[in-house]
Formats: C-alpha cells, sequence, structure tokens
C-alpha cells in the first residue's frame, strides 16, 4: 500500500469537476440537467449531482445499444477481448487516485480501504482478462456408437448487471470482467446513491478499448422502473444481481417471465465462531476485519459472535480494546480507520437494532452510540457516524441475531458447547459467509464443514479473492462470482453431435 495522499479540497473540487455526471450508453456520456445529489456522508453535503435517467427511455436505449454491440463482441477473438481487459485492469491501477478518493467521498470509506478496493476490484478484470482465453468446451466418445459429443461455451447474451453502493468498483468489475471475457454486453444499474465510481469505471473501460455499447452505464433514482422494463424485454437474456435478500426475491419473479439466467449475491448473515482452541490473538485479529472493514457495511461482515465460554472473557476483552482503538472520522482523513455509515437511514437501523438488544438485556461493553459532535473533525457534525461497538450478553432472541447489521456492532453471546455454537451460526436463513478461528485442525475442520455458508474462512478475516468463487447459500443467493464458476454464469454450452 502507497503512502496515502493528503487530500485538500482543491483536489476534491477537482476530481468533482472531472467525474461525468450522466449515463453512459453507446459509448458516450448522455446529456441531461442535473438534479439527484451525491452525498458525501462524512459531511452530510451533497458533492455534486447527477442527471437522473428516466429509467424506461434510457434503459430501453442501453439495451438497443448492447444488442446492437453483442453479435460483434462474441465474435470478437478472445484473445483480444482478454487484451481489452487487461489494459482496464491496468488502467484502473494507474487512476487508482481517483477511484479511490470517489470511493471514499460517495460512500465514506476509510481512504486505505478504498485503495484496497481498486486493487481487489480491478482484480476481477486482471483474473477474467486470463479467462478469456479458457473458455471451456470439449471433445468426447459416446459411449454407445461411433459417435463424438463435442461441447461449446457460448455467451448467454445481454445482461443485465445491478450492484450495491457498498463496494462501488469491485461489485461491477465482479460482474463486468466475466461478462465480457465471455462475450456478453452489458448494461449496469449501479446504486444511485454512488454513481461516481462506475462513471469513472465507464471511462476506463471506453479507454481500455471495449467498443460502443458493449458496455452502457444507466444512472436513475428509478431502479424498479428500470429493473421492470428491461426485464420484460425478452433481448435481455441475463440478469446479475448484488444486493439485498428482498430485492434479490423481487427479481427472481421478474426474471422468470422469459426464463432468464440469474446470479444473486444477497444478504448475509456471517456467524464468528471462537472455538475452545482459539488462540485470542489471532481470533482478534480475524475479528477485525470481518467486522469493522468497509465500516461493518459488508455483505461477509461478521453478525453475530459465538464464544466459548473457556475462551470467552480474554477474546471479549481483547475485542473490546481493539474495537475501541478504531479512530472514527471522515474517509480522507489517513488516521481514520472507521468512516462513516452511507447515510442516515444506515445509522438509524443500526441504533434501532442496539436499541432492540439492550432492551432484552445486552450490555454495552463500548460503544453504542453516535459519537458527540466534539468527538469528530471540524466539520463533521452532520456525518453519519457510529461508534465502533461491542455488545455483551446478547440474548439469543436478540435482532441482531436475525438481521444483518450492516454497521460497526460486534454482538458477543457466549455458550458452552461447540454444537450448541454450530447450531446457532446455522439458524438463520442466511448461508453467505462465516468465520471459524481455532487452534486445533481437526476441530476446526469439523466445525468449518458443518458450518451452512458458501464460504468459511478459518482464522482470517477477509476470503475474497478474484480467482475463489464467492457466493452464498440459502437465500444468501444463487451461483458463483470470481473464479472460473464466475465465467459460467455467463455462458451457455451447447452440445453437438458428430458422426466419427
Ligand atoms: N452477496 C454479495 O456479494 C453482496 C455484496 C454486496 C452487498 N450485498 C448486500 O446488499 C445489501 C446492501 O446493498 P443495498 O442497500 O444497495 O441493497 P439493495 O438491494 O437495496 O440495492 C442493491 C441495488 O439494487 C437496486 N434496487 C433496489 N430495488 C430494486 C428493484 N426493485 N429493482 C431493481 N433494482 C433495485 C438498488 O438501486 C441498488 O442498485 C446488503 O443486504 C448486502 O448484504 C451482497
Ligand atoms: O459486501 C459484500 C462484498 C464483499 C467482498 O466482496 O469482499
Amino acid at each position: 500500500m502507497p503512502d496515502l495522499p493528503t487530500i485538500t479540497d482543491a483536489r476534491i473540487a477537482d476530481l468533482l469537476d472531472r467525474v461525468p455526471r450522466s449515463s453512459f450508453v453507446d459509448g458516450g456520456f448522455l446529456g441531461g440537467t442535473p438534479s439527484l445529489p451525491v452525498t458525501d456522508p462524512a459531511t452530510g453535503r451533497a458533492l455534486v449531482e447527477v442527471v437522473d435517467a428516466d429509467a424506461a427511455a434510457v434503459g430501453t436505449k442501453a439495451l438497443d445499444a448492447a444488442v446492437a454491440a453483442q453479435d460483434a463482441w462474441a465474435r470478437t477473438l478472445p484473445r483480444d477481448r482478454s487484451d481489452i481487459l487487461r489494459r482496464a485492469y491496468e488502467l484502473c491501477h494507474e487512476r487508482a487516485d481517483d477511484l479511490a478518493l470517489a470511493m471514499t467521498l460517495e460512500m465514506g470509506k476509510p481512504l486505505a480501504e478504498a485503495y484496497g478496493e481498486v486493487t481487489y476490484g480491478a482484480e476481477f478484470l486482471r483474473w477474467f482478462s486470463e479467462q478469456a482465453v479458457r473458455l471451456p468446451g470439449g471433445f468426447r466418445q459416446a459411449p454407445s456408437a461411433d459417435q463424438a459429443i463435442l461441447t461449446v461455451a457460448r455467451p448467454v447474451g445481454p445482461v443485465l448487471a445491478i450492484t450495491p453502493w457498498n463496494f462501488p468498483l469491485s461489485m461491477g468489475t465482479r460482474k463486468i470482467g466475466p461478462a465480457l471475457a465471455a462475450g456478453c454486453a452489458v448494461v449496469l444499474k449501479p446504486a444511485s446513491s454512488t454513481p461516481l465510481t462506475s462513471l469513472l469505471l465507464m471511462q476506463v473501460l471506453a479507454d481500455a478499448g471495449v467498443p460502443a455499447g458493449v458496455v452502457n452505464c444507466v444512472v436513475t433514482s428509478d431502479s424498479k422502473g428500470l429493473s421492470s422494463t428491461l426485464l420484460a424485454d425478452p433481448r435481455l437474456r441475463k440478469v446479475s444481481f448484488t444486493g439485498s435478500t428482498p430485492v434479490g426475491r423481487t427479481l427472481l419473479a421478474q426474471a422468470s417471465e422469459h426464463v432468464l439466467r440469474t446470479s444473486m449475491e444477497l444478504g448475509g448473515n456471517a456467524p464468528f465462531l471462537v472455538l475452545p482452541s482459539a488462540d485470542i490473538d489471532t481470533a482478534v485479529a480475524a475479528a477485525m476485519p470481518a467486522k469493522f472493514r468497509n465500516n461493518g457495511e459488508a455483505c461477509t461482515a461478521a453478525n453475530r459472535f459465538y464464544v466459548h465460554a473457556s475462551v470467552a472473557e480474554q477474546f471479549t476483552k481483547a475485542l473490546v480494546e481493539k474495537a475501541s482503538a478504531l479512530q472514527v472520522g471522515p474517509g480522507i482523513d489517513p488516521s481514520t480507520t472507521l468512516g462513516p455509515l452511507l447515510d442516515e437511514g444506515a445509522v438509524a437501523k443500526v441504533e434501532e437494532l442496539v436499541a432492540d438488544a439492550v432492551e432484552r438485556g445486552a450490555r454495552v461493553l463500548t460503544g453504542g452510540r453516535r459519537p458527540s459532535a466534539e468527538e469528530l473533525p471540524d466539520g463533521c457534525a452532520e456525518g453519519t457516524y457510529y461508534l465502533p461497538t461491542v455488545l455483551g450478553d446478547v440474548p439469543a432472541d436478540a435482532r441482531v441475531n436475525r438481521e444483518e447489521i450492516f454497521g460497526p456492532v460486534a454482538p458477543v453471546i457466549v455458550l458452552d458447547d461447540v454444537d450448541a455454537m454450530i447450531a446457532a451460526a446455522n439458524d438463520t436463513e442466511f448461508g453467505l459467509m462465516s468465520y471459524v478461528t481455532g487452534a486445533d485442525l481437526a476441530e476446526v475442520t469439523a466445525a468449518a464443514q458443518r458450518i451452512e455458508s458458501g464460504m468459511v474462512a478459518v482464522n482470517l478475516g477477509v476470503a475474497s479473492d478474484a480467482a475463489a468463487p464467492f457466493g452464498g447459500i440459502k437465500e444468501s443467493g444463487l451461483g458463483r462470482e470470481g473464479a472460473a464458476e464466475g465465467l459460467d454464469e455467463y455462458l451457455e454450452t451447447t452440445y453437438v453431435r458428430l458422426p466419427l
């Protein structure tokens, strides 16, 4: 990680002056009058306004462009698609300062983490540039005849990619990378609260040589209008969604009309297990990013800590110590390690969940409130901050055990039996991420295999990797992103039978 740059008002003004402010369709940014504010959660002030696209009209225009570009892109040599993706990866790194600052400004993550996301997000472009020239396919002899079975991978066709605000760059590249590698054209719809990073990504892709129409980006506050228009259009062949489970459910229902391929990366409720054999330093070192990375606003965030009674006191004490040492402030300040939450609604939800837990008997061990204006740097009083929080004695019926907190709150539940810890971990409709910490390999492996989730991190707080299949089971989603599995989501298999 390079030293973080000093962010001055002039630097922010320069970026905001250059960042595109409207939808990107058929190779160009559209005109229009900006009216949709993008707010800085660190100060509560509007950064810029962007053009709020008419969902049906601009959505259809974007799909027209994607459909027109689809065949030629599918026929573009895999080597050429690979080279373009590779160039886009390089450009993301060359433009890391702009991309990172845009993310910190529009959603609040600390600048160091925003640079981390540039690396992570760009990696999907590099990984899939390498996969573009390794499309699957096969040739085998039919067992009962002198005939052959040939399988050929083909792109599914135009894709609608819908992304959330919490990882504005990587959630886009995790879809666009494999889609372009497979030969699919894309209409991206970013969250309306964080359009700037996606618009900068459009510039990256265009400058890398992605032809007009192959990637389009519709910025609109009317997400329902956009999805209902495009999902009703039979030319669209796939929807890839990252966001909350309720919205995913709606999109799955809409996608059934034209029997679309779907990929669903949905909500989580990750359990974090501290087993009897856990080394406390290792467990806490994993717990900190598992809980507080991205201000606690990650689908993978540890939502519930099930700690074995034999290590509970030591673990909780160490977690409280580390959590209370986090530096709350605006993401652009290099000393900040916990930035503001997205908006007032996000803080209100966290307050509500903490109040519910406390009413039911939980104890606030640190935090448990918003910081006062005096505890924040000048100019940040209107920002949407919440102190890093650890709750003890959290009862099983508290809402924090069931609902995604999406904020910097760690509920600790002490249990004296490993079976009970695993049963509690699995007592949720979600199954995205889980964390297991322990030094006894047999104990850890047994627990990891019994937890119902698409991903398990052992003695680690982050498992995300472009080379790994990311995704959930149960109501956390369908399909995988990243790795070879991530490319398969954008391919259809055609089977050809041949005489030998
Ligand atoms: N599994 C994953 O990989 C993953 C990654 C990041 C976030 N998430 C989840 O996303 C949620 C937080 O993100 P969010 O608040 O932006 O989620 P969200 O579901 O509210 O919104 C996600 C995206 O869907 C759009 N949207 C909302 N309603 C829509 C509709 N009816 N039709 C079409 N689009 C619609 C939004 O504008 C946004 O672009 C959390 O639940 C988090 O766990 C999951
Ligand atoms: O918010 C969920 C995505 C987090 C990640 O990809 O690491």
